[in-house]
Order: C-alpha cells, then structure tokens, then sequence
C-alpha cells in the first residue's frame, strides 16, 4: 500500500502479504411482474478482497515489437527509466507517461478538513512501475528497435539520439508470418519469419517466453499483441470452437489459425495473460475456452486511443441529454505502417467493426431516443495518406435531432500521433492487467477464495470492442467503464463507490451536523482537537 494512503475501517486488514478489506456489494435487482411492472429490490452482497501486495519484477513481450507502437512504448519507459529530457523547438520536453490512466489520472478520494482529496490511482493499490517492466518480443521485421524507431518517425530526433544506445541492441526474436492475415503490402518488411508447421511454431514461442523469463529474471510475463490488424479468423465449430478443437486444429496444421491465435494460445499453456491490441478476433470461441480452462487471463480488443474514445463520451452525451444522434461519420487519414496495413479490404473490415460497435450499448439504454432500437447512421472510413506519418487526423461529424425538430451538427478535427495515444495504453492495459493477477475474492456463499473471471472485462476503458465473459453485457461508455476501474479499485480497500451525490452539501444549513453525517467528523476533530475547527476549515474550504 502507498505510505501516504491508509484506510482505517474495521473491514480491512493489513498484513505483511495481504491487503484484505470486507466490502459491502450494493446492487439493485429489476424484474417485471405479472401487471408487467418493474419491479426494482435493493440487494447486498458481502464481498473479501484479499490483494497481495508484493509488486513483480514484469516482463513484457510485444508481439509487433518493432512496429510504431511497439517501439514507442519502449522507447518511453527507457526515456522515464532514464530520465531523459530533449531540446525542442518548444523549449526542454521531459520524459512522462501523459495518456495513462495509472500514471497520469487521480481518483476522487473523499471529503475532509482538506475539502476535496484527490489521490494518484496508481496509489490505491500496490501496481508495478512502468519504469521497471523488462520488455522484449517479436516482429516479422529484423529492424533492431534504434532502427525500427527511426522508421517509425514518432519521436523527436533529440530524443530518438539518446536512446539509440538503450536501443539499438534490442532486437525482435523472429516470428509467426502468415501472408493470407494481413495485407499483402506487408511481405516487404517480412524478413524475421519462423518456419514450421503451426504446432511447431506454438512450441517455438512456448520456448521463447520460458526462455525470457529465465534469462531475464523476471518474475511473470505479460504477452501483448501490437502486431498488425488480421482479417477476421472464419469461426468453423469443428476448427476453432472448442478448446480441444482448436489445440487439434494447430496439430494437424489447419490453415484457418491466424498467428495472434496461435500467440494466444501459446501464452494461455505458459499461463501468461495475453491481451489483444489489435481489432482481429483473435479469441476464438476455443480460445477463450482454453483461457478459462486453464485460468490465464485474456484481454481486448482493439486499443480505444482516439477517434473511438472520443465516441465512446460524445455518443454517451448525447444520448444521456436526450438528444438523438442520427448521424455519426468517422473519417481519419494515416500515413504509418498501421495505415498502409489497413489498407486492404480484409484488414479494414477488422478496424471497421471496432470502431462501429462502440454506440449500440448507448443505443439500447434510451427506447424514448431509439424505440425500435434502430441506431443512428454510423460510417467508419480510413485511409492510408503517406506523407502524414503517424500524425492521424481524424474528421468526426455528428448530426442529431434536439427540441422541436430542430437539428445539431458538432465537426471535429483531431490530430495527433497515433502511437504516442496507444502507448500509455499499452502500459495502463499491462499494468491493470498484472494487478489483477494478484487480486482474489470470495463472497458469503463462496467457500475460498478465487480469481476474476479469465476474461479480464475490468479493461474495457483501454479497449474499443471490449472483451466480456459470455452472457454479460458490453459496455461502451467511457465514463462507465472509468468507473469500473475505480471502484473495483476502491473495493480492494474497503471503500465503497463515489456516487458524487454531496448530500452533505445539498442541506438547507452546512453545519456541524451535517459536517457529521458525511465526513466522519470525530476522526479529522480528534486531529483538529476541535469540531468547530474541523467545520470552520470545511466551511472555509467551501466558499
Ligand atoms: N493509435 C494506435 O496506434 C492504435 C490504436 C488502436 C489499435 N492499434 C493497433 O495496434 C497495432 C499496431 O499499431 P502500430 O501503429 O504499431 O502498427 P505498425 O504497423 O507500426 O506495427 C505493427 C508491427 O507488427 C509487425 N508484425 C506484423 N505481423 C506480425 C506477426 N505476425 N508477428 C510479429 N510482428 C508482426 C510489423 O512488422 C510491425 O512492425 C495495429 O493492429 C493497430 O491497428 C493502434
Ligand atoms: O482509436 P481510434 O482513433 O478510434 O482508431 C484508430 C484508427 O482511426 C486508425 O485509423 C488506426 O490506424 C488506429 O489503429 C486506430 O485504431
């Protein structure tokens, strides 16, 4: 636990190992009775949190090491590890990790004779230090990643010159290179491929990743893919359906398994997590059964940087006003290695249905906008514009109906390097991810305790077509999906969700008893030495 944060509460316990904090799950249960009436019960479950608090030594395999994003993020943890600063045109930049949410977002933690406490996510539990995660990986490019870096034209130069040297002598181990998944202006960069038939090369990269761990001296390994968009994988039952259908596709060398499948399920039979950056259905029904069976975290898809995740808070606006978006036009323009790939037809198709999905969960929350459930005009396009680089801009038009028949149109033009919005991601994805690892729970009808479900759906914020366990709901909202992080966070230490009501605020008189009511007031008094004191400071804070 953080030194400087310490929850005193009867329900949770600190011992050497453990965090263990009781929690009280408040929900609501709705169902509809004969009269067809809903009916809503107020429900409450006694969860146990238990996290242990030793953080690991993390390693981390890219799969696309030497691509855009791949080479990026090294590059930022190297630059923070070393603390490196740059000349720019714009005066001295130093290195930080601006975007993630574990490194560069706080939490809203409670009321007190300091007003409104703000605190450092990362401070609510213990969670790894980017700057101590060992990376290493994969790419069907040889480009060691001083050289990838360069061609991938993210950096400024300035800073490109001082980690060449931290660079130049990591070089991606060769990898899985099936032409038919991506497209076919690839196969010039393809010169670091495995050979051999698709069970060899699972056990190819089953060996890689003990033989990191071992050469290293990491503690645990995350397997991250930030390799190319695959065309979507055909779902053939007797193919990929089933676990046991899948491990006898990959031994008798089936065609229809991508490499991000065969990554995953090397990863799952290490017991390493793997999580899925790219758009591609990777997680195969058989997958996703082996992830289960075998109790390996898997994650994704599709990382939610942009254009997206601005969708993902506009379309929430809108909609939560009660106005109706009927039109929704997504244009961007890219001239990366990520652009070029997309600019097949197949692995278009795979970008296209992440970036669409994103509005329906909004969609189906408000019969009064959408009764037939028929959403608004949603067009996705993207082009591959060479001389722009990584530096995407994106065109976004909404079109809704507001009172009275009148209409709104809000057009926006984002700008920005890609790679330089997926990175933190990637760190936040990884370091949620390897905090999970160590999370157990149990509830009063559980007799031990257990793990989240191997389908990590807590990491839906960092995703735009999230990844949830079968039968439960998508969410798309970035405002809910933030939430879920936080609050999950604040139930591993007894704390109970923010439900920004400041009841205490909204009596006719801010006074001592109200003072009580919300803020505990004999705890921050005993430190005051005096109530009136305590409600003084409050209230001075108030005005
Ligand atoms: N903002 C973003 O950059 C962003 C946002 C969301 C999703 N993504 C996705 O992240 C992925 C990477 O994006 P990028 O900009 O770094 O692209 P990139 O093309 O620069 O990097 C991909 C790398 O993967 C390598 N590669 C391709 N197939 C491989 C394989 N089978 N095994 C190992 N390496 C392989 C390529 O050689 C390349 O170096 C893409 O799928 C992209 O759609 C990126
Ligand atoms: O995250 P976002 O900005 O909505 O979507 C982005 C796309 O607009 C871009 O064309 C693609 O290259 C990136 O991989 C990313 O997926």
């Amino acid at each position: 636990m953080a030194p400087h944060l310490r929850v005193e509460s009867p329900g949770v316990r600190y011992t050497p190992e453990y965090l263990e904090a009781d929690y009280q799950y408040h929900n609501t249960s709705v169902w509809r009775d004969s009269k067809g009436t809903l009916v809503a019960t107020p429900t409450s479950t006694t969860y146990t949190f238990r996290t242990q608090c030793k953080v690991p030594k993390l390693g981390l395999m890219l799969v696309g090491l030497g691509g855009n994003n791949g080479t990026t993020v090294t590059a930022a943890i190297l630059a923070n590890k070393h603390k490196l600063s740059w000349n720019t045109k714009e005066g001295v930049k130093t290195a930080n990790y601006l975007g993630s949410i574990t490194q560069a977002s706080t939490v809203f933690l409670g009321n007190g004779p300091e007003g409104e406490v703000y605190v450092p996510l990362k401070d609510l539990l213990p969670m790894v230090d980017p700057d101590d995660i060992i990376i290493d990986g994969w790419d069907i490019s040889s480009l060691n990643l001083a050289d990838a870096m360069e061609r991938g034209r993210v950096l400024d130069y300035n800073l490109q010159v001082q980690l060449k040297p931290h660079m130049k002598n990591i070089k991606p181990r060769p990898s899985i290179y099936i032409p038919e998944f991506i497209a076919a202006n690839q196969a010039d960069r393809a010169d670091n491929v495995l050979k051999g038939t698709k069970q060899e090369l699972v056990d190819i990269i089953r060996k890689d990743i003990r033989e990191f761990k071992e050469t290293s001296g990491v503690d645990k390994v995350i397997v991250l893919w930030t390799a190319n968009t695959e065309r979507y994988s055909e779902v053939i039952p007797h193919i990929n359906g089933t676990m046991d259908n899948l491990l006898n596709s990959i031994k008798k060398d089936e065609r229809e398994i991508s490499p991000s499948t065969l990554f995953a399920v090397a990863s799952i039979l290490e017991g390493v997590t793997y999580i899925n950056g790219s758009p591609q259905n990777t997680f195969v029904p058989g997958c996703t059964e082996l992830a289960d069976k075998k109790g390996v975290f898997i994650a994704g898809d599709d990382f939610k940087s942009g254009q997206t995740k601005l969708k993902s808070v506009l379309a929430d606006f809108l909609v939560s006003a009660g106005i109706k978006p009927k039109s929704i036009v997504s244009y961007n323009h890219l001239g990366n290695n990520d652009g070029k790939n997309l600019s097949a037809p197949q692995t278009f198709r795979s970008k296209e249905i992440s970036k669409s999905g994103v509005v329906e969960d909004m969609v189906e929350s408000n019969t009064i906008l959408y009764p037939d459930g028929v959403g608004p005009d949603h067009t996705v396009v993207i082009k591959y514009v060479p001389h722009v680089g990584d530096s995407k801009r994106a065109m976004d038009e909404y079109c809704s109906e507001i009172m009275m028949g009148g209409s709104n149109t809000i057009a926006i033009h984002n700008t920005c390097e890609d790679s330089l919005l997926a990175s933190p991601l990637i760190i936040d994805l990884v370091v949620l991810a390897e905090l999970c690892e160590r999370i157990q729970y149990k509830t009063e009808h559980d007799q031990g305790f257990q793990r989240f479900n191997s389908v990590l759906s807590i990491l839906s914020y960092l995703c735009k077509a999230p990844l949830v366990p079968h039968h439960t709901p998508v969410i798309n909202s970035l405002f809910r999906q933030r939430s879920c992080i936080e609050n999950i966070l604040r139930a591993c230490i007894g704390l109970q969700p923010n439900n920004h009501m400041l009841l205490q605020y909204k009596h006719k008189e801010i006074n001592q008893k109200t003072y009580k009511i919300a803020n505990g007031t004999k705890k921050a008094a005993d430190t005051l030495n005096d109530v009136d004191d305590v409600i003084n400071t409050h209230t001075e804070t108030l005005r």
